[in-house]
């Protein structure tokens, strides 16, 4: 059993629930046992042993100064890491964890992006969500009540993407939920203490924080508890770092387009399905902050609904793009500044250092500049650019300007050796740097005075930790020293002296640099503390920096692309001229097409071959949607975008295998959500829905799933599709229209025009582009081959038969189409198959009576091609009941 020190390890670990301690011994921290092997791994340190109670242990240490990467290091790899600092008392050195630094938690962060911890409670039904970055003190928090709730939380929890989630205690005991948050999210899971969810405690909770008054107003108890949570846990976890957390913000979902985690991924906002190429993020971002950037991927994936919020932004960037001489300026200034907003969340905390204080300082100094120029350009002088400075306080950004000239221009990295605070600030402190200057001048002629006195050719003056100032003479000099001298080591060849002057004099100066490394630090501190009392200020300003990048960034990407300004409206149309993808098309010799959808024509039913670009035709269209929606200009000649409130998406077959998931599974799954979840005023994009199964029951669902959305939803729809049977509902759907993706083929050679065309086509080119991927040339040959029998088969029955008729059934018990000779598909998909002839009414010798003959007839009659798959069941029960009551 480990006892001593390592025994106070393992017993301080076992009070807190981290994965990790981190406990400081003297200058070192460390990590003992599985803790040092696996810190040991992690972050290649050296692994000692420590023998405790007779038994080895490993042991790993970092020195207490660079605690702060290692811990960070760790919990950007998802560990959650104790601290236990070391106190002196009179009873002797105490331990005790002060922080548990998390994910969610962790304030040192260098990365861009937000680092969301997200907080979930359900009461009675209701979702309450909260999501707080502690790195910049943004606190947002909604309910989600009603049907389907569940899916629309981690929906939410999706888009803000947390790098730690706390779910409350009855989110726990759901297993299908827990689940999905383990499965579907990078995400830190933490089962924190239940209590903090505790209604009475969580509002206790928020009333301390943001005030009796204005902590729970107008919550529900769901958000109460998930947001009061949050704030115990950070309060818990972290030291200072709940202190930049001033504001809780509350929003509806509604403000925003719905975007499911499936639409954002299949439309490649923030990251490529593959991993690889570019996102729509990644093309349009050209901001010249970390500010701008983050702000820039919230737009994207949170495209709102407000026409008067969008027209503003879209004027901004509109002007800005008239003005781009002084856009340019702008962005030039823009890539001077910080990150104002973790700025002001470590001055918060504590944790500022002087750099990041003077670079704050050096931040303000551009919003006078940055307005200048806006207010020097009549053209932004009259946009709504101008307005994105007019809420600043100008007088409280010189008033903090001016307190932070105190700081030194180039200031070191350590806080306690002076060298932060500019001369001229504190009599008091230039007095005492001036003493230190004339104690340091004695050492520093020192040298000089020794030899010329005692005619010491080679003396030199040195200082080090241990020793500190003294006096070194060569051995072969030594015998002359005078008596005053004492001897302190004796090296190889040289032997060190000191003497009663010098380390009088030595004393004074060690004393004036503590006391003037005292005297900086407070002076520093007060800054700090200045600094973090106008963090909404900073923040402010933080935040009309990154809102001017982004819509410079708007701007930069329209002019360089030569983007238009979309037309919004609330009426239900979508009309895009000479419309282009928006991410294809920086790589690409784009063929633009048009669009036009309207309450009259609100489904389009997308033909054409294999890799004539039907996909990028759609999500083309989503994706000016979604540009129209975050105040973009679009990649179009011209366009007029009818607000949408939500976009849709069931695009391509992932393999979900892993998660116990098959493709068709998956593939309905998406396709009962959007069913579910799309209204008349969304926009819906399939691309082949029912691929993954057997062609009839494809088809099928497709044809259902077609006229639920045209009769029931009403969405604005685009559906690309190889089954070439469902353009025929564009006769029977008055809404529905067919176009196609033109190809033309000449000496078997296929030339893909990627033009929108109207009405439908036949062709799929399969077989050619099965040739174009490599497929070998004999498979590609036979494939030729069995394609054009299958064809004149096709031709065949469709005429109604050859030499013989041919008869089409369906056959219930199997599910399917066949013909009586010899129950070939009649979709040719696998005709091959031999089947045993059907006992069905046309084998039989004898004379049919009237009524038989009556539903041959219809049977013979009936046009496969006009009739849906369901009617076409509907009517063979009825001819089989006709028969049976035969
Ligand atoms: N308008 C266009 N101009 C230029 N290139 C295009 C255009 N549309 C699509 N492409 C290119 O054509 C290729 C195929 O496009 P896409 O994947 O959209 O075809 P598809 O018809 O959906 O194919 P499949 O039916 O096989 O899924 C892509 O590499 C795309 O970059």
């Amino acid at each position: 059993m480990a006892s001593g020190i390592v025994g106070e390890f393992f017993e301080l670990k076992a009070e807190t629930s981290a994965d990790l301690l981190a406990m400081q011994m003297g200058d070192f921290y460390e990590f003992f046992g599985e803790d040092a092997e696996l810190v040991g791994e992690e972050l290649d340190l050296k692994v000692s042993e420590r023998s405790s109670g007779g038994e080895p242990y490993a042991m790993a240490g970092v020195p207490v100064d660079d605690l702060t990467p290692y811990v960070k290091a760790l919990v950007e790899r998802g560990y959650r890491v104790a601290i236990a600092d070391q106190r002196e008392t009179d009873d002797g050195i105490v331990r005790e964890v002060v922080r548990t630094v998390t994910p969610g938690t962790l304030l040192e962060t260098d990365d861009a992006d937000a680092q969301y911890l997200a907080s979930i409670a359900r009461v009675d039904g209701e979702y309450g969500l909260a999501f707080c970055d502690v790195t910049t003190g943004r606190f947002r928090a909604t309910a989600l009540p009603g049907e389907a709730a569940a899916d629309r939380a981690l929906n939410e929890i999706d888009r803000f993407d947390p790098v730690e989630v706390l779910p409350g205690p009855t989110v726990r005991n759901d297993d299908g939920f827990l689940s999905a948050l383990r499965t579907d999210f990078e995400a830190r899971l933490t089962l924190h203490e239940t209590d903090v969810f505790a209604p009475g405690r969580a509002r206790h909770t928020l009333s301390e924080q943001f005030g009796e008054a204005t902590g729970t107003v107008g919550l529900s108890e769901a958000t109460i508890a998930a947001a009061g949570a949050a704030i115990a846990y950070i309060d818990e976890t972290g030291v200072g770092a709940l202190a930049s957390v001033t504001r809780l913000g509350t929003y509806t979902p509604d403000e925003h387009v719905t975007l499911d985690s499936t639409t954002r991924r299949n439309l490649e906002l923030t990251a490529t399905m593959t991993g690889g190429g570019r996102t729509l993020f990644g093309t349009i971002d050209h901001t010249a902050t970390s500010a701008g950037g983050r702000l820039l991927k919230e737009w994207v994936t949170r495209p709102l609904r407000d026409v008067g919020t969008l027209r503003k932004r879209q004027a901004a960037v509109e002007a800005l793009l008239e003005d781009a001489l002084v856009r340019e300026g702008l962005v030039e200034t823009l890539g001077e500044a910080s990150d104002l907003e973790r700025v002001a969340a470590r001055a918060v905390s504590g944790s500022a250092d002087a750099g990041s204080l003077l670079r704050a300082r050096e931040t303000l100094a551009l919003v006078p500049e940055l307005s200048e120029r806006i207010e020097g350009s009549p053209r932004l002088a009259d946009s709504p650019v101008a307005g994105l400075f007019a809420d600043l306080d100008r007088e409280a950004i010189a008033d903090l300007r001016s307190e932070l000239a105190a700081l030194a221009d180039d200031p070191p990295k350590t806080l306690h050796e002076g060298g932060l605070i500019k001369r001229g600030y504190d009599a008091e402190l230039d007095e005492l740097v001036e003493r230190l200057e004339a104690a340091r001048e004695y050492f520093e002629t020192l040298e000089d005075r020794e030899r010329e006195r005692h005619g010491f050719p080679r003396v030199t003056v040195g200082r080090n930790k241990t020793d500190g100032y003294y006096v070194q003479i060569p051995k072969s000099d030594s015998g002359g020293v005078p008596e005053h001298y004492e001897g302190i080591k004796t090296l190889k060849n040289a032997e060190r002296y000191v003497f009663d002057e010098l380390r009088e004099r030595e004393r004074e100066l060690f004393r004036l640099e503590e006391e003037r490394g005292d005297r900086e630090y407070e002076a520093f501190r007060r800054l700090r503390e200045t600094v973090a009392e106008r963090a909404d200020l900073l923040g402010a300003v933080g935040r009309t920096l990154a809102e001017l990048d982004a819509r410079c960034s708007l701007s930069a990407h329209a002019a360089k692309r030569g983007w238009t300004r979309p037309e919004l409206t609330d009426d239900r149309t979508l009309e895009i001229e000479a419309g282009r993808h928006p991410v294809v098309e920086v790589d690409t010799q784009f063929v633009p097409n048009d669009l036009f959808l309207d309450r009259e024509r609100r489904f389009l039913l997308v033909t054409g071959p294999n890799m004539s670009g039907k996909s990028t035709y759609m999500r083309q269209a989503a994706l000016i949607t979604l540009l129209a929606q975050i105040g973009s200009f679009v990649p179009a000649d011209e366009a007029t975008v009818g607000l949408v409130d939500g976009i849709y998406t069931r695009v391509g077959a992932l393999d979900e295998l892993a998660e116990g998931r098959s493709t068709f599974m998956v593939e309905m799954e998406e396709l009962s959500n959007i069913l579910h979840s799309a209204t008349e005023e969304s926009l819906v994009v399939l691309d082949e829905v029912g691929r993954g199964t057997a062609t009839y029951d494809g088809i099928s669902i497709a044809w259902a799933a077609t006229e639920y959305l045209h009769n029931e939803v009403g969405a604005f729809t685009l559906f690309a599709t190889h089954y070439h049977e469902l353009t025929a509902l564009a006769e029977e759907l008055p809404r529905v229209e067919n176009v196609h993706v033109a190809a033309t083929e000449s000496d078997g050679d296929v030339t893909f025009l990627r033009t929108v065309e109207p009405g439908p086509t036949d062709r799929s080119y399969g077989v050619h582009v099965a040739d174009l991927a490599g497929v070998p040339e004999p498979v590609v040959d036979r494939a030729g081959g069995v394609l054009d029998r299958l064809r004149e088969e096709r031709a065949i029955e469709a005429k109604g038969g050859g030499s013989e008729p041919v008869q089409t059934v369906f056959d219930l018990e199997a599910g399917e189409f066949r013909t009586d000779e010899g129950g070939r598909d009649a979709a040719g998909g696998d005709g091959a198959r031999d089947r045993e002839p059907d006992a069905g009414p046309s084998d039989s010798d004898s004379d049919p009576d009237p009524e038989t003959e009556a539903v041959l007839e219809d049977l013979r009659t009936a046009d496969l091609a006009e009739t849906s798959p369901v009617e076409l069941m509907n009517r063979v029960s009825e001819w089989q009941r006709r028969l049976e009551d035969e």
